[in-house]
């Protein structure tokens, strides 16, 4: 679904990632982890035809990226929603509808019909009817998964899509995104700082630190060898109660801090 061959993106004369040779199969779970200003959303935003490699290739669904490609579903980062917002749930899920293929403009019953499935497949029918600026952070996010998945998309991009939700959200939001894919064999790109919500899901991780990256399965990166390489500082992983924690002189952002104190994100 995804195919990255020697890519490089840079802003001017800095450099967030380069040599990424990446493949994405239909149904495959990727987690992108990484410090903040890594590059992760710079890699969203290139799938999504937003931004240009400044070296190498990327085919998305077999073709040059491009903007409102009806292939790919897109959950952005979260911005806080006013309760003035006018905009009620099935409004803003209708946002997300091709409106070529489903008859927009004409208000068919087809739109007001593939809404409601929508709104079913998050489980948000019981909030249809409400401003969204007056819902919580997790029903405003099942909000932005349903909108993403209006066009049927065989790829679902995800900024961060458990920040700042509680963890029965996160745990909630996680799989249904995991049940999507597993039904329709979706492709996910999955943008986090915390893995551990989505670690039962995981079939790869890429993780971006200062330019360099590494790819693999989670057993692959997430040890304590293969992340003191990539921050070039001692990492300790350590595997407890299902969870990954990584002690060492990093901060819960991934950050390096020289003399830091141990905790685990
Ligand atoms: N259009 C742009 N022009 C110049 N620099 C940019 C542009 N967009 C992003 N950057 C810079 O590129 C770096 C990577 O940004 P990006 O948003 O991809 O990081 P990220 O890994 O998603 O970070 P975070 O975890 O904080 O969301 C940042 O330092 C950012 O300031």
């Amino acid at each position: 679904m995804i195919s990255l061959k020697e890519a490089a993106l840079s802003y001017g004369e800095r450099v967030l990632w380069r040599d990424l040779t990446l493949d994405v199969e239909p149904g495959e779970f990727l987690v992108v982890l990484g410090p903040n200003g890594s590059g992760k959303t710079s890699l969203l935003r290139a799938l999504l035809g937003e931004v240009p490699l400044s070296a190498g290739t990327m085919t998305i669904g077999g073709r040059p990226p491009r903007r409102g490609s009806p292939l790919i579903g897109y959950v952005p980062q979260q911005k806080a929603m006013s309760p003035a917002m006018p905009l009620r749930s099935r409004d803003l899920v209708r946002l997300g509808i091709d409106g070529h293929r489903w008859g927009m403009g004409r208000a068919g019953r087809a739109v007001r019909a593939r809404v409601d499935e929508l709104l079913a497949e998050v489980g948000a029918e019981s909030y249809a009817d409400v401003p969204i600026g007056t819902l919580s952070g997790g029903e405003q996010q099942r909000l932005r998964i349903a909108q993403a998945l209006a066009t049927d998309p065989r790829i679902l991009l995800c900024d961060e899509p458990l920040l700042s939700l509680d963890p029965h959200h996160q745990q909630a939001v996680a799989e249904l995104i995991d049940r999507r894919r597993r039904r329709h064999d979706t492709a996910v790109v999955f943008v986090t700082h915390e893995i551990n919500p989505v670690l039962p899901m995981v079939d790869r991780v890429l993780y971006f630190v200062d330019g360099r990256f590494r790819a693999g399965t989670v057993r692959e990166v997430m040890t304590s060898h293969t992340l003191s390489d990539l921050y070039g500082t001692p990492v300790e992983v350590i595997r407890a109660g299902g969870r990954i924690l990584m002690a060492g002189a990093l901060d819960a952002a991934g950050h390096h801090h020289p003399g830091g104190e141990e905790h685990g994100p």
